[in-house]
């Protein structure tokens, strides 16, 4: 009987790709692979063999499919097999620190949470259980300490910051002058009558109008005159607010599983998404050709004068929009939701505002709503119970100490921003209870705990956020305007506390139950005369 020829070779064939594994794992195990580039790799590398086996003798052709589809399954399981052991071995640098056996196998435990929107709360419940350090991936760590703020000050940036699809581009994010955040918020106000107007029951939706503002404001401020964006005048027909959102999310829960990202991004489901960004794109194309420029300096104003590169230009047109947008727009609605919940403190919050505006019918100064405490009582009370953020970051050359605790370089690290944000330790009493008070100097009395730096809602060091400023500004305009103008009521049988645990976190927010208002003019509010008043 004629033998297989193959077979003569087949116990070096088979043992070639753990060999390879070995002296692959070796080289490149200290570098950041894209996941894209390992999948067209490995394809190359198997039809590589393919062509190779069917080459190098006929009588090998009908069988050199077989044999290189066998390669491929053995070199991907020793591939798994020896990762999950390494994992799950004493000998991995973060095998001390506790978690769920899942999450120190695979990343995916850790993109899947952070896709349910619940991983705030998950993440609180398992520090409850395995304490301050938790390993949330084979290679992460969420920290429940105030000691892990210094990580924001000394470590980059994670993997799950890198934009697919945007191979050599960084983003440069964020200058400002002053756009024109008065006549846009006016616009808000005429925007919530008409679409109350449309409706039956006579209650509008608060959150949608609420993105269309900061939307139509940011695309002022990103490209000046060449903002195409104007959702609250047409409407949101190509869902630039929704696919935005999924877009973050997507990057929220795949990004924490990068090489997955990469791979995903190139299917057909992300397709709106790249038009999305291509959108954005074209209108920084049309703002960098501009003669005009706006009566303010735009961002685009400050990159393009500042030589930031095409690429980084068009990275920055995508992510401005949603970045400077979502969070400002959501955190109001969010006041807007403990304010009407608890109508003794909206009741106060307005006479604050009366007082100080006796006349709303002019520009309302914004070093004036900058005094009024109460109101950034609410602001801060909102983000404290509502920014639940985990923001990943690597640990540098020579790895760090947090707590007394070593934790080795290249960890991915976040502090648990939510955990931290209501432990009695920092925020006493009821740390779970909307009290805008213990922002004030008496705070709710003298055992009151306002640890005012573990508010982590715009996170820490080199990468907190630089849109802060402008992000109070906006927000205290905003519940201004809304309350001096409207009287506001909930809609009957409004679900108070399944709102609250309706809201899911995914760096951006979704909401499982919305918010429905009815707002009627105050008296004496001519929102015409307003509109001209702030032309
Ligand atoms: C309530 C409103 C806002 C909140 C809660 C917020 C929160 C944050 C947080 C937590 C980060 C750090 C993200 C991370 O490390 O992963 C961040 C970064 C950033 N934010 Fe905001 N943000 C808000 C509004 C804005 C606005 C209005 C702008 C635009 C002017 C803006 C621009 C930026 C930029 C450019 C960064 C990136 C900074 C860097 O990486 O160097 N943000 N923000």
């Amino acid at each position: 009987m004629r033998s297989n020829p193959i077979s003569e070779y087949q116990a070096c064939l088979y043992a070639a790709p753990c060999l390879a594994l070995a002296i692959w794992g070796a080289i490149l195990h200290r570098y950041t692979l894209r996941g894209d580039f390992i999948v067209l790799g490995h394809a190359i590398g198997f039809t590589a063999i393919y062509y190779a086996l069917s080459a190098s003798a006929s009588a090998l052709s009908n069988i050199a499919l077989k044999t290189s589809a066998e390669i491929g399954i053995v070199y991907t399981l020793t591939l798994i097999l020896i990762t999950l052991a390494h994992r799950l071995s004493p000998w991995h640098p973060l095998a001390s620190y506790p978690g769920p056996p899942l999450a120190r196998t695979t990343s995916l435990w850790l993109t899947y949470i952070s896709y349910t929107g619940k991983r705030y709360l998950i993440l609180d419940a398992l520090h409850a259980r395995y304490g301050p350090f938790l390993r949330v991936g084979p290679n992460t760590l969420s920290i429940n300490s105030p000691n892990a703020v210094p990580i924001y000050v000394c470590a980059e940036k994670s993997e799950m910051y890198r934009l697919p699809g945007h191979y050599d581009a960084s983003g440069l994010f964020f200058k400002q002058d002053k756009p024109d955040l008065e006549r846009r918020t006016v616009q808000l106000l005429k925007t919530l009558e008409e679409r109350q107007s449309r409706t039956k029951d006579g209650f509008v939706e608060m959150s949608e109008p609420m993105y269309h503002w900061a939307h139509d404001f940011t695309g002022d401020m990103v490209f000046g005159g060449c903002n195409k964006y104007e959702l609250m005048k047409n409407g949101d027909k190509r869902s630039i607010v929704g696919t935005g959102k999924r877009a973050m999310a997507m990057m929220d829960s795949l990004g924490q599983s990068p090489w997955l990202l990469d791979i995903l991004w190139h299917l057909p489901f992300t397709a709106r998404m790249r038009r999305h960004g291509d959108h954005a794109i074209e209108m920084m194309h049309k703002r960098v050709e501009a003669v005009d420029l706006p009566g303010y300096r735009d961002l685009a104003s400050y990159l393009i004068d500042g030589g930031v590169s095409g690429l980084d230009l068009d990275a920055d047109a995508v992510v401005a929009i949603v970045g400077g947008s979502d969070n400002t727009s959501i955190t109001v609605t969010f006041a807007m939701y403990f304010l009407l919940a608890t109508p003794e403190f909206y009741l106060r919050l307005r006479k604050e505002l009366d007082a100080a505006f006796p006349d709303p019918a002019v520009p309302l100064s914004l070093n004036k709503l900058a005094e009024l405490g109460f109101l950034d009582g609410v602001i801060n009370e909102t983000l404290r119970l509502a920014s639940p953020y985990f923001n990943p970051r690597v640990i540098g050359r020579g790895g760090s100490v947090v707590d007394g605790r070593y934790i080795p370089e290249g960890t991915v690290v976040a502090l648990a921003a939510h955990s931290q944000q209501v432990s009695p330790d920092n925020f006493y009493p009821s740390p779970q209870e909307f009290l805008p008070d213990r922002w004030l100097p008496d705070g709710l009395g003298p055992e009151t705990k306002t640890n005012k730096a573990m508010l982590a809602s715009f996170s820490y060091g080199a990468h907190s956020c630089i849109g802060k400023v402008l992000a109070y500004h906006q927000m205290r305009l905003a519940l201004a305007r809304l309350l001096l103008a409207f009287d506001f009521e909930l809609q009957k049988g409004f679900d108070v506390a399944g709102f609250r645990s309706g809201i899911l976190n995914m760096r951006t927010m979704f909401l499982e139950k919305e918010l429905y208002v009815r707002v009627t003019r105050r008296p004496g509010v001519d929102l015409d005369a307003l509109t001209e008043a702030v032309a």
